[in-house]
């Protein structure tokens, strides 16, 4: 199947002389979801402002649907919706205006029977009537979507979606993103959160200072990046590693000994690893895991890829 989206060697220079994306060649399928991860200043909110024709690039090609987007604009345009990171909204006005003018705006004739199905597919329709201002932050944000999808986009771009957020607002965005894929919606989302990745995402890119440094299946790169940190702090400090524990990480004050093991392995090695704790006489105080952040995905990546 041809790609939805095609672009090749995409780069913007704002005209303050910053170079926000460098060559970037991305080829995006249709039905998929993507996340592209990246830390901020990366160049993410740049490439989706280009891919939605808020942002002219300084060079290279987007193809959208089969319509290049600078010169055939608004076919291609009319394929996407965006919902941005902030959410602006006509505070006083009803939903139900709010998606109708939506759908004004991009030249689009009237269908409230397709408005009904988007208001119902986000659990709107029994707030339709409501002002937004009276609607709970999770109401605004499917707000925000039903109004990216008002004209029928096949393209959802949801830049940050859940940042901010609670967790069960996030999980409900998840749910709601989820739902749009079903419906044969391709999706690409921004984010900081490599859960929100690991959770959602079909394949995964890492943008960084501009370049788009890999783009990977998830379940490829969460079994190559993904791993967790176990931190044992000691009852009392070691001056070095038994012989046993070699390889794993001892603190500077001799009290904490890490071990990185991968999530997604079969066995994660830590009844073993406290086994040999109790084996060598070393007394455990406490326990504590940390899931590898984002950063720390990046910081192997850029190790490794430089
Ligand atoms: N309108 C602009 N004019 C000049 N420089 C800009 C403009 N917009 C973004 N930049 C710069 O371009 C670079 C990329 O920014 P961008 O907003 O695309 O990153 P991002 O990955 O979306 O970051 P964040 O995660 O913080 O949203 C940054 O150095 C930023 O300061």
């Amino acid at each position: 199947m041809s790609p939805i989206i095609e672009v090749s060697d995409l780069s913007k220079t704002y005209a303050s002389g910053t170079p926000a994306l460098k060559g970037v060649t991305l080829d995006i399928r249709e039905g998929e979801i993507l996340a592209l991860l990246g830390p901020n200043g990366a160049g993410k909110t740049t490439f989706i402002s280009i891919l939605c024709g808020l942002v002219t690039p300084t060079g290279g090609q987007v193809r959208v649907g089969g319509h290049d987007l600078l010169r055939d604009y608004r076919a291609a345009r009319s394929l996407i919706g965006l919902v941005p990171q902030e959410i602006a909204l006509e505070f006083f006005e009803s939903v139900i205006n709010t998606v109708r003018f939506s759908r004004g705006l991009y030249g689009k004739a009237p269908d409230d029977a397709y408005l009904e199905r988007v208001l119902r597919a986000l659990s709107l329709w029994d707030k339709r009537d409501a002002k937004l201002r009276e609607l709970s932050g999770g109401m605004k944000r499917r707000v925000l979507i039903a109004k990216a999808l008002s004209h029928g986009p096949r393209i959802l771009f949801l830049d940050e979606p859940t940042a901010g957020v609670d967790v069960n607002l996030r999980r409900e965005m998840w749910e709601v993103v989820r739902g749009l894929k079903a419906e044969g919606v391709t999706i690409i989302l921004t984010t900081h959160y490599l859960e929100e990745a690991e959770e959602m995402a079909d394949r995964v890119g890492i943008i960084d200072k501009g370049r788009l440094l890999l783009v990977r299946d998830k379940a490829d790169l969460m079994h190559e990046f993904g791993q967790k940190v176990l931190r044992v702090e000691l009852a009392a400090p070691l001056a070095e590693l038994p012989s046993a524990l070699s390889g794993l990480e001892l603190s500077p004050d001799g009290l904490t000994v890490s071990y990185r093991y991968d999530t997604h392995a079969d066995r994660s090695g830590i009844a073993r690893l406290l086994g040999t704790f109790a084996a060598e006489g070393i007394g455990v105080r406490d326990v504590a895991t940390e899931q590898s952040s984002l950063e720390d995905v990046f910081l192997r990546l850029v190790r490794d890829l430089a």
